[in-house]
C-alpha cells in the first residue's frame, strides 16, 4: 500500500468539535460551504476547514450558525475521513510506519519535548509509531465524534485502554477508586486486585457520593453493565460524583444507543473489539474524553506503550461506518429474541436493557452448559458485538476471575448466559436456540449434570 507523504498528517478534532454546530469540513460534505479540493487548487475557493488545517496548521474557521449538526449515522460515515477527497484518495491511507525519519535532529528533539511535557498531538510526522499514528488518529477523531468528545485515544484492547485512565489518575495521587458491580470480570479483577497499585471501594449507585474521599480519582460504572445488562442512570451518577470524573464503559451500548458524556461522564470507555469492530478480527480499546485528559492519556500510552495497531485502527474506522446499521438491526433482533426467551417456560429470567441493544442474557432452568454445546449456528465463544450471533456463560469465561461470591452476589449466578445477538434471521436463530434449550432441558432432567448446581 502506498502512503502518500502528506496523509502523515492525521486528521484532528479541535476543540470546536464540542459545539453543537458542525464542523465546516462536514458542512462542505454536506454542501453548505464551498470545497472541493479540485476547486481550491484551481483558483481561490476557499479550501475546507479541516483541508486547512491539515495543509498549513490555521486553526479552522468559526461553523456556519445556521448548519444543522450532522446525524450520528452521516458522522458514523464521514467523521475521520474529511480530508480523502483533498488526498485524492476514497479509502484512507493505511500507514504502517514503526518510525519516522528527519534530517533535522534538533527539531525533533523539540518535538518531543513538546509531546512529553504535554501529550498534545504532534504536528507533522509522529517521530515515532508509540506516539501517534496517522491511520490510528482517524479512527479516533470518529470515535469522539460519535461520542460527543473532545478527543479520543486508542488503545491494544479495553483492558489497555482502562489502565492507562487508572494509570493517569494514580499519577496525580489519586489512586482510589469508587466502583459498581458488576463491570466486565477483568475490569472488575483489575480493581480489585489493585494490580496497579489503586484501591477500590465497591458500592452500589445510591452509595458513590459517601464513597468518594479526597484521593478518590475515579467512579467507575458500566451501563448496561456485563453481563447482566443492569443499567445505571448515569445523569444521577454523574451527579454523584461532584468533581470526581465518571468513567462510564459504553461497549454494550454504543453511542447509536447512549452517548454518556452528554449525562455527565468525564470518561467514556470501549472495548472497540467488539461493536465498533463489529466483525470479530479485531482487538482495540478507546477512551473517549476532552482532550486534557486525552493528554495525560497519551503521555501513559507513550511511556507504557499499549497501543493499537495501525492495521487495527484502519478495521475500526471501517467499522464505525456501518455502527448505527448494525446496532440497530441487530437490536431489532435482540428485542424480539428476548421476548420470545421471556415467554418460554424453559427459561427462568430473561435480561434486556430499557435502552435496548443487541445483548440479551438469560437464566435457564436446564443446564447452562448444555445450551453452549447444543448450539449449531450460534458460535459458541465469548466476546460481542460482531454481525454472528455469540453465547457465552458468564460464570465460566467473562467473569471467571471474579471471586464466586462476588459474581453470585451480583447476579452473574451459574444459570445465568449471555448472548450477543448478530445480524442473522430471527427465526433461523431461535430455531437453534429451541433446539440448545431442548437439549439443556433433557440433560437436566436426567440429573446428568445436576451436580454443579448443588
Ligand atoms: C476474556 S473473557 C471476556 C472478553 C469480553 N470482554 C467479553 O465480555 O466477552
Amino acid at each position: 500500500m502506498i502512503t502518500p507523504p502528506h496523509a502523515n498528517r492525521a486528521p484532528k478534532t479541535p476543540a470546536s468539535a464540542l459545539a453543537s454546530a458542525p464542523t465546516p469540513a462536514l458542512a462542505s460534505e454536506a454542501g453548505l460551504a464551498p470545497g472541493p479540493a479540485l476547486a481550491i487548487e484551481a483558483g481561490p475557493a476557499p479550501a475546507p476547514a479541516f483541508a486547512i488545517e491539515a495543509a498549513s496548521g490555521l486553526t479552522p474557521p468559526p461553523a456556519p450558525v445556521s448548519a444543522p449538526a450532522p446525524a450520528l449515522a452521516t458522522e458514523a460515515v464521514h467523521a475521520g475521513r474529511e480530508d480523502l477527497a483533498e488526498l485524492g484518495l476514497h479509502a484512507p491511507p493505511l500507514d504502517l510506519s514503526t518510525t519516522y525519519p528527519s534530517r533535522d535532529s534538533r527539531a525533533e528533539a523539540a518535538r518531543l519535548d513538546d509531546f512529553a511535557t504535554t501529550g498534545a498531538r504532534l504536528e507533522g510526522p509522529p517521530v515515532y509509531a508509540r506516539l501517534d499514528n496517522p491511520t490510528t488518529a482517524r479512527f479516533e477523531t470518529a470515535l469522539a465524534r460519535l461520542e460527543g468528545t473532545e478527543s479520543a485515544v486508542a488503545f491494544a484492547s479495553g483492558m489497555a485502554a482502562l489502565t492507562a485512565v487508572l494509570l493517569a489518575r494514580a499519577a496525580e495521587g489519586l489512586r482510589h477508586v469508587v466502583a459498581v458491580r458488576p463491570l466486565y470480570g477483568c475490569s472488575d479483577h483489575l480493581l480489585t486486585a489493585g494490580l496497579l497499585g489503586t484501591e477500590v471501594t465497591w458500592v452500589d449507585p445510591a452509595g458513590i457520593a459517601d464513597a468518594i474521599r479526597p484521593d478518590t480519582g475515579l467512579v467507575m460504572v458500566e451501563s448496561p453493565a456485563n453481563p447482566t445488562l443492569a443499567e445505571v442512570d448515569l445523569r444521577a451518577v454523574a451527579h454523584a460524583c461532584g468533581t470526581v470524573p465518571l468513567l462510564a464503559d459504553n461497549t454494550f451500548a454504543t453511542p447509536v444507543l447512549q452517548r454518556p458524556a452528554e449525562l455527565g461522564a468525564r470518561i467514556v470507555l470501549h472495548s472497540a473489539t467488539k461493536y465498533l469492530g463489529g466483525h470479530g478480527d479485531v482487538l482495540g480499546g478507546v477512551v473517549a474524553c476532552d482532550e486534557e485528559f486525552a493528554r495525560r492519556l497519551r503521555q501513559v500510552r507513550f511511556a507504557t506503550g499499549g497501543v493499537l495497531h495501525p492495521l487495527a485502527g484502519y478495521l475500526l474506522l471501517r467499522g464505525l461506518a456501518t455502527l448505527p446499521v448494525r446496532v440497530r438491526a441487530a437490536s431489532a433482533t435482540a428485542a424480539r429474541l428476548a421476548e420470545r426467551l421471556a415467554a418460554d417456560p424453559r427459561v427462568a429470567r430473561v435480561h434486556y436493557p430499557r435502552i435496548g441493544g443487541a445483548m440479551v442474557a438469560f437464566e435457564v432452568y436446564g443446564d447452562p452448559h448444555e445450551v453452549i454445546a447444543g448450539v449449531r449456528l450460534i458460535t459458541p465463544a465469548v466476546s460481542l458485538g460482531s454481525v454472528d450471533t455469540l453465547i457465552q456463560h458468564p460464570a465460566s469465561i467473562s467473569h471467571r476471575i471474579v471471586a464466586e461470591g462476588d459474581r453470585r452476589a451480583h447476579g452473574v449466578g451459574d444459570r445465568l448466559l449471555r448472548m450477543s445477538v448478530g445480524l442473522e434471521d430471527e427465526e433461523d436463530l431461535w430455531r437453534d436456540l429451541d433446539v440448545a434449550l431442548a437439549a439443556a432441558e433433557t440433560a437436566a432432567a436426567s440429573g446428568e449434570r445436576s451436580e454443579i448446581f448443588g
